[in-house]
């Protein structure tokens, strides 16, 4: 409790707005243990009290008297918002201890009446889809196990047992054993399959909360409004899902004092009726998209890390937690960082690893288009102050957030021929390529820009050779003004050499030299006063550019 409260005083310094005190305040108290839930609410109330009236003034007592009222309007049912969401992941779920545990968290947090989103519970997904690593799983297996034996199953058996022995999987058993009869698993098939995984751990939940006695009612996301496109296995959430979740809330659960648990991941095809799934990871954007749909005051996304790291930490261990982040540095991190998660699960050709991305690439735009901050957590630590993501940061605190890594990326260049047809040929299609792109994101057609291209061949030593290659896109009418200065810079003035000893090479690592004369081309066109409309390196770091007030090239993520 002592350094719990000492992390409220020394964070908010009275600086922030009433509901910023709360917010924050949310996260400096949690108790491991099973509780009461009436009860842990009187021993909070007077600890903060306590704690707050003790260090400072009477405006907090304020903000804390109208968090008692809304603590008890809440406990009286009379509370008509929900006032935030809380999302676990699978890790965060993954056993019936996890799921205590996480009980024990939500109910540490009474002054909050939140919509609770699940995940499967641990890897059960992985065990319901086509393959995991190296061993192929239930779906795969019942395409080729025969009708008889689809109940024997192990991956079946082993879902059974490591959630309750209780829960009725005769449905899923038909399933197998109608994917064993078919001989084939569709994608459709696939989500119906894997939707089992999430439907099982959000009624799990729902039951012991119910057992405990505190009221929860589990719902299923395709029944409260989330509409999809049909792309199996990685839907589209529609437009339309917004005002159909938000009627389905505004009329059932209102006065219902039960908390919902709401199945993360899984929509409704807007064709086919089908059961969808919007692509792995997907209950951040379940999560984010029921926040916007209510204009809730905050989305919590509960992890295994203690928020957003500055690498992924499978990669790096030292990897240190972001406190801050934009929606834009998110996304781009999140998009940046995505993973093609089935083909690095693909058996012997592939890696013996997992990949995991940290947020689901699409998650943070219903959050920003909402402007609803989101918290990333972790569920192991839940002391620990995580990440917030909002509009805006102080830019000051930190240049570069983070390092991500994106896999298996397959890149579209397009080059002019003359098979094509003569010079502008491509041009004038690009206005067509353009009404098509915009249909799906906002495309800003800039012309009359010219890119100045840096490359060279930089021998570091006997063996190593490092490409140079980056390129800036200004306006033509400041081309060669923008040339002759870069010309200057690097070739006349001994710029170069200036360069030269970030080249060597420790240790076999990479050389910045990239960086440090794509920072040196910012320097001497932003001293000229040109625009950089954009800048291209083989290995973009685009948030270098973005952070230096510059466009990023891909500025359409969210
Ligand atoms: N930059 C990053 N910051 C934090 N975690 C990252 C990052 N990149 C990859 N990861 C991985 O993403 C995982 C996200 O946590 P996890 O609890 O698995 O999320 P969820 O279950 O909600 O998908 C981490 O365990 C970590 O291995
Ligand atoms: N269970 C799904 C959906 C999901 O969001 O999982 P998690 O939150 O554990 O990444 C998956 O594994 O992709």
């Amino acid at each position: 409790m002592a350094a719990a409260s000492s992390h409220f005083c020394v964070d908010n310094k009275i600086k922030t707005p009433c509901h910023e005190l709360t917010r924050i305040c949310r996260f400096c108290h949690v108790q491991s243990h099973s509780f009461n839930r009436i009860g842990i609410e009187g021993i909070f109330c007077r600890t903060r009290r306590a704690v707050l009236r003790s260090n400072h003034s009477n405006k907090i007592e304020a903000v804390f008297d109208k968090k008692k009222e809304k603590e008890k309007r809440n406990r009286d049912g009379e509370g008509k918002n929900f006032s935030c969401i809380m999302k676990f992941g699978g890790s965060s779920v993954a056993s019936a201890e996890r799921m205590r545990e996480i009980a024990d968290l939500i109910l540490s947090f009474p002054e909050e009446r939140p919509i609770v989103v699940l995940s499967a519970m641990g890897k059960t997904t992985n065990k319901l889809l086509l393959v995991d690593l190296w061993c192929v799983q239930a779906g795969e297996k019942a395409v080729s196990c025969g009708v008889s034996n689809a109940s024997e199953i192990e991956e079946l058996k082993c879902i059974l047992v490591a959630l309750f022995p209780t829960v009725h999987l005769e449905e899923l058993e038909q399933l197998l054993k109608g994917i064993a009869m078919m001989k084939e698993l569709t994608p459709r098939t696939t989500d119906y399959l894997v939707s089992f995984g999430e439907c099982m751990s959000t009624r799990i939940f729902a039951a012991y909360l119910n057992k405990i006695g505190v009221k929860a009612h589990q719902y299923d996301a395709f029944d409260i409004g989330f509409i999809t496109t049909d792309d199996f296995t990685n839907a589209d959430i529609l437009e339309a899902t917004y005002p159909a979740v938000a009627r389905t809330v505004h009329a059932n659960w209102i006065d219902d004092t039960a908390i919902p648990i709401v199945t993360g991941f899984l929509g409704k095809g807007w064709k086919t009726g089908a059961i969808t799934t919007l692509g792995r990871g997907g209950s951040d954007l379940t999560a984010t998209t029921i926040g916007k749909a209510l204009g809730l005051q905050e989305i919590q996304v509960w992890k295994d890390v203690d928020g957003v790291l500055t690498c992924d930490p499978t990669i790096y261990p030292h990897a240190e937690p972001v406190p801050y982040l934009t929606f834009e540095e998110a996304a781009e991190l999140a998009y940046f960082g995505a993973q093609d998660v089935y083909f690095f699960s693909m058996g012997p050709t592939g890696s013996n690893r997992t990949f995991h991305e940290v947020l689901h690439p699409q998650s943070m735009r219903p959050a920003r288009e909402g402007d609803i901050p989101v918290r990333v957590k972790n569920s192991y630590n839940p002391k620990a102050p995580g990440t917030l993501i909002s509009k805006a940061r102080d830019k000051s605190k930190a240049v570069l957030t983070s390092i991500v890594l994106k896999r298996n990326v397959t890149m579209l260049d397009i080059v002019s021929t003359r098979m094509l047809g003569q010079f502008g040929f491509l041009a004038k299609e690009l206005d067509n390529v353009v009404q098509e792109l915009e249909k799906v994101a906002i495309v800003n057609l800039l012309q009359q820009r010219s890119i100045i291209s840096l490359i060279g061949n930089i021998q570091h030593s006997s063996l190593i050779l490092e490409k140079v290659n980056i390129s800036l896109i200004v306006n033509d009418s400041e081309a060669e003004k923008c040339i002759k200065a870069l010309h200057q810079s690097f070739f006349e003035s001994g710029d170069l050499l200036e360069l030269m000893p970030y080249c060597r090479f420790g240790n076999g690592s990479p050389s910045p030299l990239q960086g440090f004369i794509a920072e040196r081309c910012f320097e001497v066109l932003s001293s000229i006063k040109s625009t950089i409309w954009s800048a291209l390196r083989e290995f973009p770091s685009a948030s270098i550019f973005r952070d230096r007030g510059c466009i990023l090239f891909i500025s359409s993520l969210v």
